[in-house]
């Protein structure tokens, strides 16, 4: 049964957004989980189409072929914090958009328009269907997804942060060359023509290099609680 506080709370919208390994997915779907919100990772949706287009032999350095085909998977995104899912044309692709080799290519996939104005639909149908509620996190969710949004965070944290933080994941890697790789991705991310990685100017920014991801959660969390109280 709906608690009174999901029934009352009005629906609140939050986009987080920040370049890779700043706490972007862990805030975001512990914010939701404990406020009773949706959550929606978009950058599985582009490794997603990413895994497609790789999957189903499309030349990831030719715009145009990837353009062709943008149209063509059908991505679906399972909204619950606690168990967020993924597929590509009904199958489960959760483990296979994390692989080294979609990782490298979803930044060319992702500059691409015709991609960016698919998914970019379907994340503001994801998000207008979200009844209590959505934190959407990803890129570029405050400044062209969400820009009505009603708080909009962005993080921050030193690449060395980043770079530990992640080889901690990817058991084994090696710290410098993780660093070498996400400042890569930032700066194609950065610089793409098409709604590029960017703080929104009306976005928080909270540098989480050295805070830990508790006080990162608990900052966001009361942050969207004074915004409902406002409301
Ligand atoms: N403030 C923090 N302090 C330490 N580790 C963190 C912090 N925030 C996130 N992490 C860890 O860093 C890794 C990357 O975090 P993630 O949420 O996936 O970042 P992003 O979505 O921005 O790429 C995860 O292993 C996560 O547990
Ligand atoms: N809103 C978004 C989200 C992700 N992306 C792209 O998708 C890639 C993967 O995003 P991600 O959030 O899974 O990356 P990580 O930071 O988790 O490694 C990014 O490097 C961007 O190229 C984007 O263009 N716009």
């Amino acid at each position: 049964m709906e608690s009174t506080a999901a029934r009352t709370a009005p629906a609140v919208i939050v986009a987080i957004d920040g370049p890779s390994g700043t706490g972007k997915s862990s805030t975001s779907k512990a914010v939701a989980a404990q406020l009773g919100l949706s959550y929606l990772d978009t950058g599985a949706q582009y490794r997603a189409i990413t895994w497609w287009m790789v999957t189903n032999g499309i030349d990831v350095t030719d715009p145009a072929q990837i353009a062709a085909a943008a149209g063509k998977p059908e991505i679906v995104s399972g909204t619950d914090p606690s168990a967020p899912t993924i597929t590509v044309d009904g199958t489960d692709v959760a483990g296979p958009i994390r692989t080294q080799e979609v990782t490298s290519k979803v930044s060319a996939v992702s500059a691409v328009p015709e991609v960016r104005a698919r998914i970019t639909e379907l994340q503001r149908s994801i998000a207008a269907e979200a009844a209590q509620g959505i934190v959407v996190e990803g890129r570029d969710i405050g400044t062209t997804v969400l820009p009505d949004a009603d708080l909009k965070i962005f993080l921050t944290a030193s690449p060395e942060a980043r770079a530990a933080r992640r080889s901690g994941e990817l058991k084994g890697a090696d710290v410098n060359a993780t660093r070498e790789a996400l400042i890569k991705r930032d700066a194609a991310d950065s610089t793409r023509k098409t709604s590029p990685l960017a703080k929104a100017d009306d976005a928080v920014e909270v540098d989480t290099s050295d805070l830990t991801l508790q006080q990162v959660i608990e900052c966001v969390v009361t942050l969207v609680e004074e915004k409902r109280a406002a409301k």
